[in-house]
């Protein structure tokens, strides 16, 4: 549970996206809640529910990105789903519950993945031994020491050496034989709502196939990882793992909904409205609390955020169905992009494209570099291509830097120690012919 205080939450977002203060404000502040109801007696925590959200705005301006960013800043079990899924030919109706089916696949991946952080270095150790015992068979050195080959005997002097060697990275290519656990667990598909007699059976199967050894001979260096996995695996406790994941999307989960105006009621859309009306009706349960039964068992939506949104063009808040505007209290705007935003976008974020291009780059030992005025005249263009087609926000940005950089990116193999440029003339020369054209850009741009 992140105990970053609101302020330090909109820091952190800060980081990576530019703007759209209201929105990163209330997002920090429903974060800080869960940690307050986390504070307070059992009794009151339970009644505690969390003021979900509903962020309004273009295309392309961070709702999603600061959902996503909160996520991961929290730790936090994330899924986004777009609500005119449920809409398309085929949806036969409560088909809503897989949101929360993937929620749970996704907690159950980040726990083990914490978990497996936690013994990484005993498996590590594990592995190592078990390295070793393919080069040099144990039997020679501690069987005279002792015949219980699972207490672990005072390395050999041979022993050490090649584990100094294997650390050193010396024996990376050597090949060795080893037994590998094979999953013989059977995978079964269960229907929807069915999930939990799926894990029973799972189980049972589990049991009776159990674990069997195959043996591969590999580098050790390719070896190794699998072996530390394999390893990490046995110090765990997979029961243990699935129920702390339930735990972490029940109390920690974070549920984005987006195109939710696509599926706002309006009187005058007619027939239609109907089955927008049919979704808006579906996820209300799962807003409003209910237990949807998945493979790691029931789990209570009680307490998962949701973050609904939509640039809500066409329809209004008011359009949604009265209980689903009930339970999207917490109502931020978010400000289409001007040019200074998309210049400081490009600038300032830590993951800020003209960085990410650069470093990719860096990779083939050429020099990209982008001057001030480059970078402006780079703003100016997606914001004029913006304007005159499509206006697709930020994501603009990245098809225009792909296009500016294309050339570059195909011959940087062979450019290694070359320096690049790009200052505003650059930029006009690559792509201003494009820009004028209005149908060109549309295709390109
Ligand atoms: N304010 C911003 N600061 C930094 N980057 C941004 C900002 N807005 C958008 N971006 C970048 O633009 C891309 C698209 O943004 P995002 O996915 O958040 O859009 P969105 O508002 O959720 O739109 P949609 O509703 O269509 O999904 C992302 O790569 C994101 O990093």
């Amino acid at each position: 549970m992140s105990e970053l205080t609101p302020r330090e939450i909109v820091n952190e977002l800060d980081r990576y996206i530019i703007g759209q203060n209201d929105a990163k404000r209330a997002v920090a502040i429903a974060l800080r809640n869960r940690w307050r109801r986390m504070q307070l007696d059992p009794e009151l925590r339970n009644e505690v529910t969390p003021k979900n959200i509903l962020m309004i705005g273009p295309t392309g301006v961070g709702k999603t990105e600061i959902a996503r960013r909160l996520a991961t800043l929290a730790n936090a079990p994330f899924v986004k789903v777009e609500a005119t899924k449920f809409t398309e030919v085929g949806y036969v109706g409560k088909d809503v519950e897989s949101i929360i089916r993937d929620l749970a696949d996704v907690s159950y991946k980040l726990t083990r993945e914490q978990a497996i952080k936690r013994v990484r270095s005993q498996a590590e150790d594990r592995a190592e031994d078990r390295i070793l015992d393919a080069l040099l068979p144990r039997r020679q050195t501690a069987a005279d020491w002792s015949h219980d080959l699972t207490v672990s005997a005072p390395d050999s002097e041979t022993r050490q050496k090649l584990r100094k060697q294997l650390r050193e990275g010396a024996l990376d290519d050597r090949e060795i034989e080893l037994d590998f656990a094979m999953n013989v667990g059977v995978e079964i598909m269960s229907p929807p709502g069915m999930e939990e007699m799926g894990q029973q059976l799972r189980q049972m199967f589990q049991h009776l196939g159990g674990t069997r050894t195959q043996s591969r001979k590999l580098p050790i260096k390719t070896a190794r990882p699998l072996l530390v996995e394999e390893e990490a695996g046995k110090l765990l406790n997979d029961e243990e793992i699935r129920a702390q994941a339930v735990e972490a999307a029940e109390q920690n989960g974070i549920v984005f909904i987006d195109e939710i105006d696509k599926v706002a009621q309006r009187s005058e859309w007619g027939g239609a409205g109907v089955s927008r009306e049919g979704v808006q009706r579906d996820l209300l349960p799962l807003v409003e609390g209910s237990t949807v039964s998945t493979r790691y068992g029931p789990i209570k939506t009680d307490h998962m955020l949701f973050i609904a949104s939509g640039a809500f063009s066409l329809a209004k808040p008011s359009d949604l169905i009265p209980e689903l505007q009930g339970r999207l209290p917490i109502r931020v705007e978010l400000s289409a992009l001007s040019v200074e935003d998309f210049k400081r976008i490009l600038r300032e974020p830590h993951n800020a494209l003209t960085k990410q291009y650069a470093a990719l780059l860096g990779t083939e030992g050429v020099s990209l570099e982008f001057t001030e005025s480059g970078i402006d005249r780079l703003a100016e263009v997606a914001y004029q291509v913006n304007e005159r087609t499509e206006n697709i926000g930020a994501r603009r940005l990245h098809t225009v830097m792909e296009r500016l950089l294309e050339k570059v990116s195909f011959e940087a193999a062979d450019k290694s120690g070359e320096k690049y440029l790009i200052d505003a003339e650059q930029v006009d020369k690559n792509l201003g012919s494009l820009v004028k054209d209005q149908d060109l850009s549309r295709y390109i741009l």
